[in-house]
This record gives structure tokens, C-alpha cells and sequence, in this order.
């Protein structure tokens, strides 16, 4: 029987659960955990068969991808694609795993409503990859350095999923996610401390994202967590069904305390003696059942699927199109010449977790070094010298994201127009200060909306638009002209009372009020410090 969650969604979020540090002389308490990590693959199939692989697309639809295979129609054969096995090939690699050059499927047997082969095609004796290892590390996942141990990654089906409509009293039945690729990734028991698995998992959330491989998504259940847990070597108890990181995190910190409260109470020895499955209530963990047992699934080779033999090149082609390391990235950028911060160096690495982001990583990874590397070709060949590192980081990371993000525009779309050499154009213009900080704001919004119209021009031309929207800066403002203006503002004022406490000394910083209004009334085109030093003389101080 599959225990089936009544509480509401929210109650995940509103547990109380110990805090690991307030409790008892913890040293005489060790925790250890090791992780059983499925990830579904994100290929065009699914693993058997030639339905699409799209679980999620269809919640609507019910059984819409499905194969007479799926389904589990006597006398339907299975017949492997091999997508999911260059996928399984990419991440056994890039965690360091070897990729076993011969491996086998076997049937694991159990009885589900949403299994209706009556068994699950996965890999138990000659597993697809051996080994690797993930390594923590203080700088970028912000715990102490740790190793983590990786024993196997196994190629396997999903099963179907159970919907229960329990105030119908049915359950019903959804194939599409039935036959999706999976690689359950499986660590030794090397955690010893609840930050390690969030850390964990984030790592290797960002890695099958930067690999390609999958969503990675813990919310959908493109990714699923299994957790086992034991406490001073009693036996370990399985922790399923945990669907999001803060149940994750909730469910161990409530399951060590149980059980170091059982050890306290001196029954240990009679209550952690066998494995146990248990879930996650939102409030506390309940047994589901006893840890089934190797002989339980009655595992046996799959007659009707071949073994999947690799050829060493065929390994070595896909290690060769692996991209570089997250890790190794976010290094790179954070060392000359680039010097991002960590904060900026993995938004240009990692996929966040928000759905609609207007770029992909790899795009503005791509965009961001090759404008700067125009930059600095740019300063050298202006001949001032003196590059600002910032500029490209300030310009790209900040500006143009959210000029993106309040347009809702595609990355992809800008730079068509906006290429590397072009953009460092723009950064030119605000380096020579030909034009302020807020007018390149203006500027590039009003080149991001107006994309449409500039390609029919076929050119994007800054200083003609400059021109056309009288956008220059009017740096050599004569002191008359600047003074009307100040004169103006101070005479339109209302606020009397404002003046005099600047005048007074009062309340000094509200002359930027006043510098606010002339910069709004300029739009930007005189610079903050020439109306402060125009307000002053004006105010006589
Ligand atoms: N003493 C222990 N304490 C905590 N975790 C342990 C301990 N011994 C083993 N483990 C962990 O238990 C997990 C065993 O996973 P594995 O997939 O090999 O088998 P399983 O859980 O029996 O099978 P299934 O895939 O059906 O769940 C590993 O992550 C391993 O690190
Ligand atoms: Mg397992
Ligand atoms: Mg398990």
C-alpha cells in the first residue's frame, strides 16, 4: 500500500522540527547518510519505447504518451534508445564514474497500480557506471570540503503515477511518466551532516542542468531524493517520497532525533534492527513498510533486452563534447581578468530555478566573454588605457538582464542585432563618457524595445539615435545655461522648508533631492556632480 499524503501543500512549509544544534551531547550521536538519487532524462523518447518523453506537459491529458509497451499489452518488447544512454554516459563522466563498457538490465519485481509489468526494468548486476565522486567544496557550495563517494548509476524506467481522488474513493491511473529514462545515482554513506546533502544537492541539480541531461526540477519529480539515515551504526532506515529540499532537510533532522531517542531509551537493539521504509508527513516520519530485501524484488536478468555494449570511442567521443565543469567556470570568472563575484560568476553558470528566464546559461556565458574580450580590444585601440572591469559585468549582468526580464525579450533575439562587437560599442560610449550612466539605461531599453524596427534598418547605429532622441550628454553645459535650470527648480520648489535645512545644515543629504529633479529634468544628460556643484553655489554653500 502506497501511504497517501491528505495534508495540504503548504503544511510542508510550516513544520516545527528540532534543531540539530540545541540537542544533547551530539557527539555520542553519529549521523550517517547515503543518497539514492533519480534523475529523469530529458530525451525526445522514452527508454523503451518511441512514445515522446514528456511527463509534465500532459498533466491535463492523462495516458496521452503512451505505447502499447507503456502500457504493459502482453507480448509489447522493449527496445532501447540510445539517447538516454549517452545521456547516462555524459553524467557518469562528469561525476568521474567509470562507464562500464558492458552492461545488463534486470527485472525488479513488485506489485503496483502504476506498474503494470509487475516489474521494473532497471540495472542490478552489471550496472551502467562504477565509482566517481562528487566533491563539496568550501569556496563555491559553502560547507567544509567533503568527498563524496559515488557506488553506482543504474539506467532504469519510471513508473507510472497514482492519482488518488480520495473523496471518490478511487485511485486513478496516469501512464505518461510509465517508460521515462531515469539514472538512479547511488552514494556511499558518507554524509555526515544535514548542510552536506543541501549542498549536495544543489550541486548535482546544477550539474545534470549544466550537462543538459534533465530539468533537474525537485518540484515536478524530475528529480527525487531518497535519503538513508542510521545513527551509531544501527541499522539504516529509508527515508521516500520527500518532495521538495526543505522536506529533505526536515524529514533527516526529525528522523535523527527519533532514532537517538530510541538509542537513549535503550531500544535500539530492538527497534533498529531491520531496514524500514518511511515517509515524510510534514510533520513527522511514518513507517510505510519494511526495507524490502535484495531477494523480495526477485531480480533477475531481462530476457528480452540486449547487453549494452559500448565501444571505448564511443566514450571517448562524448567525454570529448563535455563542457567544462561548472566548478572550473565559476573559477575562471572569478580570477583575472574577468574578477566576478561568486554571487555573478554562477548566474553566468548555473540555471536558477525560475522557468522563464530569457536566456539560457550557456548563451550568456557565451555573450558576456566575448563582449568583454571586445572591450578590452576596444580600450587598447582608443588608447586611453585605464579598462573598467566592471563595465562589461555591470552592462551585461545587471542592465541587460533586467531590461530583458521588463521586456520579456529572448537573449537569443537581442544578440542578432546587438553582437558582442556592437554591445562593446555601447560600453564605449559610456567608458569615454559620451554619455551618463542613465542615458545608456535609455538607451539600451530603448534599442531592446525597438529590436523589430532597428532590423529592418539593418543597423544598429548608437550615435545616429543619440542624435535622433537627443540623447547627448551635455557635458560642456555652459555654467549659464545649467544655472537656469537649477534656478528653476530651486525657485518651483514648494517645499521652502527643504531649502532652508540644506542652507542650515540641517538635513545636508536632501540636496540630492534637488539633484534628483534636475537629473529627472535632463534626463540624465548632465551629470549628478555638475548640479551639485551648481546647487551649492546657488544655496551659497
Ligand atoms: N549504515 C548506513 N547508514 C546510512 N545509509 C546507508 C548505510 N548503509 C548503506 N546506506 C545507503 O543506503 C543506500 C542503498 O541504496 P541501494 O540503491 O544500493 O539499495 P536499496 O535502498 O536497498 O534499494 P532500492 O533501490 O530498492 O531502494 C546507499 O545510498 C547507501 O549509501
Ligand atoms: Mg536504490
Ligand atoms: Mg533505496
Amino acid at each position: 500500500m502506497q501511504l497517501q499524503f491528505k495534508l495540504p501543500l503548504k503544511r510542508w512549509y510550516r513544520t516545527a522540527v528540532p534543531n540539530l544544534s540545541e540537542h544533547r551531547p551530539l557527539s555520542k550521536y553519529k549521523l550517517k547518510c547515503g543518497l539514492e538519487i533519480h534523475t529523469q532524462l530529458d530525451t525526445r523518447k522514452k527508454l523503451f519505447s518511441q512514445s515522446t518523453n514528456d511527463p509534465f506537459h500532459s498533466l491535463e491529458r492523462p495516458n496521452m504518451h503512451t505505447s502499447y509497451f507503456d502500457i504493459a499489452l502482453p507480448g509489447t518488447q522493449p527496445i532501447l534508445n540510445y539517447e538516454a544512454v549517452l545521456y547516462a554516459i555524459r553524467l557518469s563522466l562528469a561525476i568521474d564514474a567509470k562507464v562500464n563498457l558492458q552492461s545488463s538490465f534486470d527485472r525488479k519485481h513488485y506489485f503496483y497500480g502504476d506498474q503494470p509489468m509487475g516489474y521494473q526494468i532497471t540495472q542490478h548486476y552489471r550496472p551502467f557506471a562504477t565509482g566517481g565522486q562528487i566533491k563539496l567544496n568550501t569556496d563555491i557550495d559553502g560547507v567544509d570540503d567533503k568527498n563524496i563517494r559515488v557506488i553506482q548509476l543504474q539506467l532504469e524506467q519510471d513508473t507510472g503515477k497514482s492519482v488518488y481522488k480520495e473523496n471518490e474513493g478511487l485511485t486513478l491511473i496516469d501512464l505518461n511518466r510509465s517508460n521515462v529514462p531515469l539514472i538512479e545515482m547511488v552514494t556511499h554513506p558518507d554524509f555526515t551532516d544535514v548542510k552536506q546533502i543541501r549542498a549536495f544537492i544543489k550541486k548535482y541539480q546544477n550539474l545534470v542542468r549544466h550537462l543538459n541531461v534533465s530539468t533537474g526540477d525537485l518540484e515536478t519529480g524530475a528529480m527525487r531524493v531518497d535519503v538513508n539515515l542510521s545513527v551509531n551504526d544501527f541499522a539504516r532506515v529509508e527515508l521516500k517520497n520527500l518532495p521538495n529540499t526543505s522536506s529533505i532537510i526536515n524529514a533527516i533532522k526529525f528522523e535523527f532525533h527519533r532514532q537517538v531517542q530510541i538509542i537513549e531509551d535503550g531500544k535500539g537493539p530492538e527497534l533498529l534492527l531491520h531496514p524500514e521504509t518511511r515517509g515524510w508527513n510534514g510533520e513527522a516520519t511514518v513507517k510505510l513498510r519494511s526495507k524490502e530485501t535484495t531477494i523480495d524484488y526477485r531480480y533477475m536478468p531481462d530476457p528480452e533486452l540486449p547487453v549494452i555494449s559500448l565501444s571505448p570511442l564511443a566514450v571517448e567521443g562524448v567525454a570529448k563534447g563535455l563542457p567544462p565543469a561548472p566548478e572550473d567556470v565559476i573559477k575562471k570568472l572569478m580570477a583575472a581578468p574577468y574578477s566576478l563575484s561568486l554571487k555573478d560568476a554562477k548566474l553566468l553558470t548555473i540555471k536558477g530555478n525560475s522557468q522563464d528566464q530569457m536566456y539560457t546559461q550557456p548563451e550568456l556565458l557565451q555573450f558576456y566573454v566575448e563582449t568583454f574580450r571586445c572591450y578590452l580590444k576596444d580600450v587598447k585601440k582608443s588608447g586611453d588605457g585605464k579598462i573598467n572591469y566592471k563595465l562589461p559585468t555591470n552592462w551585461i549582468i545587471h542592465e541587460l538582464l533586467g531590461t530583458l526580464n521588463k521586456l520579456q525579450m529572448p537573449l537569443k533575439k537581442v544578440t542578432v542585432i546587438m553582437k558582442p562587437e556592437k554591445f562593446s560599442e555601447f560600453l564605449m560610449l559610456i567608458h569615454r563618457k559620451e554619455i551618463s550612466n542613465a542615458t545608456g539605461k535609455l538607451l539600451l531599453f530603448h534599442v531592446v524595445e525597438n529590436l523589430d524596427l532597428i532590423k529592418d534598418k539593418k543597423t544598429l547605429d548608437f550615435a545616429s539615435l543619440i542624435d535622433e532622441y537627443d540623447l547627448g550628454k551635455i557635458s560642456q553645459i555652459d555654467d549659464r545655461e545649467l544655472e537656469k535650470i537649477c534656478q528653476d527648480i530651486i525657485v518651483q520648489i514648494e517645499d521652502k522648508k527643504l531649502i532652508e535645512n540644506i542652507v542650515s545644515g540641517k538635513k545636508k543629504n536632501s540636496i540630492k533631492y534637488l539633484i534628483g529633479l534636475g537629473m529627472r529634468l535632463s534626463q540624465g544628460r548632465i551629470s549628478p556632480q555638475e548640479f551639485e556643484r551648481m546647487f551649492k553655489k546657488l544655496l551659497g554653500i
